[in-house]
């Protein structure tokens, strides 16, 4: 262990002897002298979240391996309640939104240093994010999609303007000067993006000292298909990692690992699964595509049973009463049922859609000649809208493999990096404000640098797993034609002989 190694240890003990005084207790129906041990421990996983939870021991699914109390969670009340600065500037700005409130709140507890009460968590929060808004332009170009771009520039404006919103009030508090900046604002909102959970009397949600070192796994295909959710109108999940209860009750199991409980008033956190000793203990924060999870939570998954790949749609196809976003290739190549529905209508002549409407609706094939239609249409878009994008997937694969060489890079062998990127590291240079040519690279690269490569990595990683997406619709539809076609073909010859 390296001495930052050992201060963060150090500082990580310090904050669960903290928790255990709260009473925060991974054994609420046995006493303990610590309040991680008995059903959890903390854990690094490299590949899946960096920190966060393993099992102590085998854990039964629905058996409750966590209790933080009411009194733990951080939150607008608990922060402001010893505060009456805080308080006071606070209730001048009734305009702001509760989760501005909460970050400023957040910055004005930061800002106390060793003093704050909250100092032991404080230390536990990561000291950067690479949720959307804290991309820069090169990063956001190297996404590709314009569905995607268009989001990051959305965030970014927002995170901008809440920041401009917000000054006046950070500024009544005398907050110090670096705390007013907006790289301080993206940390702060970033903070509470990633990590807030839902209790039900502040929509704003609340932090929760050790419940937030659970990393996240997707609602699994087992429960419930996303698709079938929204078709039947379930509302998307508000942007915290756990939400209401009655949500989680209507959804049947679907996300029932954690919640706040009125009657023990604490949170409480669940096994969704069985876990054998050892294993990571995840937690669901909601249903959330790639490009979802990077905008509020800065990472995404390789498999994601939620991706969603958005084809343009001349507006004849999407006129046909589904709603525009159920409209997408699922994570698997499949496009969605109101996809599949609403082409094989438009696929229909006019003058006989209105007989057939009820069994596209249905999800009902309608003839083959019509799914031959619908699958040729798809293929087309798909390799359409591949063929724009600026690069192919096997120059995507090419690039990671280079962007990951790039850290410790050897001089000798950036001139091969060089090649293999081309104009993207040209422009990562620039974006980075560093030299292309090769004799001028410092290696090992700055911090920023280094960060600025994790969300590039980021990008690149979400543009070719959209294009792995499309090219897994081609190759489908292509097997559905072939096999329509070779039906067809032996049925006719039946029929002649
Ligand atoms: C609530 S925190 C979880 C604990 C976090 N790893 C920590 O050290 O504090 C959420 C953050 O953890 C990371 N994370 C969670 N689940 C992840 C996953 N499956 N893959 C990659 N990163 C993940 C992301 O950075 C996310 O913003």
């Amino acid at each position: 262990m390296d001495t930052v190694q050992e201060e963060e240890e150090e500082r990580l003990q310090t904050f669960l002897k903290w928790a255990t005084n709260l009473g925060i207790t991974d054994s609420p129906n046995s006493s303990s002298s610590s309040c991680l041990g008995q059903s959890l421990y903390v854990s690094h996983f490299p590949d899946a979240g960096g920190r966060g939870l393993s099992a102590a021991r085998d854990l039964r699914k629905n058996e409750v391996i966590l209790r933080v109390p009411k009194s733990a969670l951080l939150t607008r009340e608990s922060l402001t309640a010893n505060d009456h600065k805080l308080t006071r500037c606070v209730q001048r700005h009734t305009r702001l939104s509760s989760t501005q409130i909460l970050s400023v709140c957040l910055l004005a507890e930061m800002s106390k240093g060793k003093t704050s009460w909250w100092y032991p968590y404080l230390t536990q929060l990561p000291r950067h994010y690479d949720t959307l808004a804290s991309f820069t332009e090169f990063e956001t170009r190297a996404l590709q999609v314009d569905g995607a771009i268009w989001a990051t520039e959305r965030a970014i404006s927002k995170a901008e303007l809440d920041w401009e919103q917000v000054l006046p009030l950070m500024r009544e508090l005398e907050l110090r000067p670096q705390l007013l900046t907006l790289k301080s604002w993206l940390w702060a909102s970033a903070t509470v993006s990633s990590r807030t959970m839902h209790v039900p009397w502040d929509d704003a949600g609340c932090l929760c000292p050790v419940g937030d070192f659970f990393n996240y796994a997707a609602p699994g295909e087992d429960s419930c298909c996303s698709e079938d959710v929204e078709t039947l109108g379930y509302p998307m999940q508000n942007n915290s990692l756990c939400q209401d209860k009655e949500d989680v009750k209507q959804l049947d199991g679907r996300l029932t690992d954690a919640g706040f409980e009125e009657d023990v008033d604490a949170y409480c956190f669940y096994a969704r699964v069985d876990y054998w000793k050892g294993e990571q203990v995840l937690l669901s924060y909601g249903t959330y595509t790639n490009l979802e999870l990077l905008e509020h939570y800065g990472f995404h998954l390789n498999v994601n049973p939620n991706e969603k790949a958005f084809l343009p749609l001349e507006s004849d196809i999407h006129s046909n009463s589904w709603p525009k976003d159920s409209l997408y290739i699922q994570w698997d190549g499949r496009p969605s049922f109101a996809l599949l529905s609403a082409l094989r209508l438009w696929a229909t002549p006019q003058n006989q859609r209105k007989s057939i409407t009820h069994l596209a609706y249905s999800g009902l094939q309608l003839s083959a000649e019509n799914e031959i239609v619908v699958m040729k249409w798809l293929v087309t878009n798909c390799n359409t809208f591949l063929d724009r994008l600026p690069s192919s997937i096997e120059q995507d694969v090419l690039l990671l493999d280079s962007i990951d060489s790039m850290y410790d890079c050897p001089v000798h062998e950036v001139e091969q990096i060089l090649l293999a990127c081309g104009d993207e590291l040209g422009a990562f240079f620039e974006g980075n404000k560093m030299q292309k040519k090769c004799n001028a690279l410092k290696f090992p690269l700055s911090m920023k640098a280094r960060r600025s490569i994790e969300r590039w990595k980021l990008a690149v990683q979400w543009r070719l797993r959209y294009k792995q997406i499309l090219v897994s619709c081609v190759s489908d539809c292509e097997e559905i034609i072939k096999n329509i076609s070779s039906q067809n073909l032996s049925s006719e010859k039946t029929y002649r002989t």
